[in-house]
């Protein structure tokens, strides 16, 4: 992973040379931290430690009895779901097994998907670390009537990940179902590089170890100075323009191959930093079609906010025909990736010329090796960021009330949340 944080020198916000360098010191401390909590495998920490401990061999053995399925189907949400979808659509090609993501609870979209599957040649792969997540639990109650009402085992067909206890954990147990364990000690979110996120890329046919490669290349690189380690760079650079106003991160890749990456980083960098009324929201944006929209407000708009600019190095390309086009001749015989190439730096560049602060990211191509590096990286940056913010970055307190207020109104239990709902002010205009 390459970082350039050139454009946040002279931004507005932005952060002096001198600035990072006196950073520096609180980085050099906070990697001890991180170097620390990896050591003895704290909880959050032990993430940044899956390069060495995630199995790949276990994985490709969990899933080898279901062969070269027609389709895959994750039932999870947020990290149990995010994680897997990052890999499979930006590794997708024409030969892979489908690869679908039930990480909602919408009725119409869920009908439609499991009345279009040959349900006898799909594998179901039910993620839940806790066991209990509403939304993952009443999906795969769905798919296994779907199972039976076509007269297809759904044993044969499903295989669980999730943790050492609970009711996916004793479902497996109950019907012998394959089941691989989540790495002890990552939340959802951090879990891409592991089981959770891996089994379905493994269907597929990806190279996991090239995955952990890429993840591990960007492992060695973390150091004591943020001018030694890329992820360390990103992750000090986005926190220091945060301290001086910077409040959303766009995320901005240039393949729409990454465009899942955005919505995984958004997860990643929301749930871990947004505590004590402090964070950096994520704004998911693609380049170069939010050229056509957003960046009206990122160049123009409140200067409350950076933007980070993925691309690969290398990618496959189209050439564009020769035209007679009035005025467009300039565009025949070039190419869509190098259109593509000059709006990112067109881009990159408008945005300095505003002052607005941007971070150019890049990976050598979007494969195993460079994902690995990618999601490695983000994540080490996060962690990083959360120390020097002095947030919890590995619990998510405040996603809870929601739960409990949807489940009391359910009837799941007694909750004192329900009953705020229903003492909602309204003001409706109709
Ligand atoms: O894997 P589980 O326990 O179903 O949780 C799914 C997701 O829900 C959360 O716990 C938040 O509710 C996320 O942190 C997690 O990725």
């Amino acid at each position: 992973m390459y970082v350039d944080i050139g454009n946040v020198l002279d931004g507005t916000p932005g952060v002096s040379r001198d600035a990072l360098e006196r950073m520096d010191e609180s980085v050099a401390a906070a990697h001890e931290r991180i170097e620390s909590g990896r050591a003895d495998a704290e909880h959050g920490y032990a993430a940044l430690n899956l390069p060495e401990t995630a199995d790949a061999d276990e994985i490709r053995a969990a899933v080898e009895p279901f062969g070269d399925p027609e389709a895959v189907v994750t039932v999870g949400i947020g990290g149990s779901a995010l994680g897997a979808a990052t890999l499979t659509e930006a590794l997708a090609d024409e030969s892979d097994p489908d690869a679908y993501y039930l990480d909602n609870v919408d009725p119409e979209r869920v009908s439609a998907l499991v009345e279009s599957l040959s349900l006898s040649d799909t594998v179901v792969n039910v993620v839940s670390r806790s066991g209990t997540t509403a939304e993952t639990l009443s999906n795969f109650l769905v798919v296994r009537e779907a199972m039976d009402d076509a007269g297809v085992d759904w044993t044969d067909r499903t295989f669980v990940t999730t943790g050492r206890e609970g009711n996916l954990r004793s479902l497996a147990e109950k019907h012998d179902l394959p089941a691989l364990d989540v790495p002890d000690g990552v939340p959802g979110r951090f879990s891409a590089l592991s089981t959770v996120g891996m089994a379905v890329a493994a269907i597929q046919g990806h190279d996991l170890d090239a995955l952990l490669a890429g993840a591990a290349d960007e492992a060695d690189r973390l150091s004591g100075s943020l001018f030694e380690s890329p992820a360390y760079a990103y992750g000090a650079t986005t926190y220091a323009l945060a301290q001086r106003g910077a409040l959303t991160n766009a995320m901005m890749p240039y393949a729409e191959s990454l465009e899942y990456f955005a919505e995984w980083f958004a997860q990643l960098w929301a749930e871990s930093l947004g505590k004590d009324g402090v964070g950096q929201t994520p704004a998911r944006a693609l380049g170069a079609t939010d050229q056509h929209s957003q960046l009206q407000l990122y160049r123009a708009g409140p200067r409350d906010k950076l933007v980070t600019l993925v691309r690969p190095r290398e990618r496959e390309d189209r050439a564009i025909p020769e035209t007679e086009l009035e005025g467009l001749s300039y565009l025949g015989g070039s190419s869509l990736g190098e259109l593509l190439s000059a709006e990112f730096e067109a881009t990159e560049a408008s945005l300095a010329a505003a002052g607005v602060p941007n971070v150019r990211v890049e990976i050598d191509r979007v494969d195993e090796r460079g994902l690995g590096e990618l999601l490695y990286g983000m994540e080490a940056a996060c962690v990083l960021y959360g120390e020097l913010a002095d947030v919890s970055t590995f619990t998510q307190p405040a996603v809870e009330w929601g739960k409990r207020a949807a489940r009391g109104l359910l009837g799941g239990g007694d909750f004192e949340e329900a009953d705020a709902v229903a003492e909602k002010t309204t003001l409706v205009v109709e």
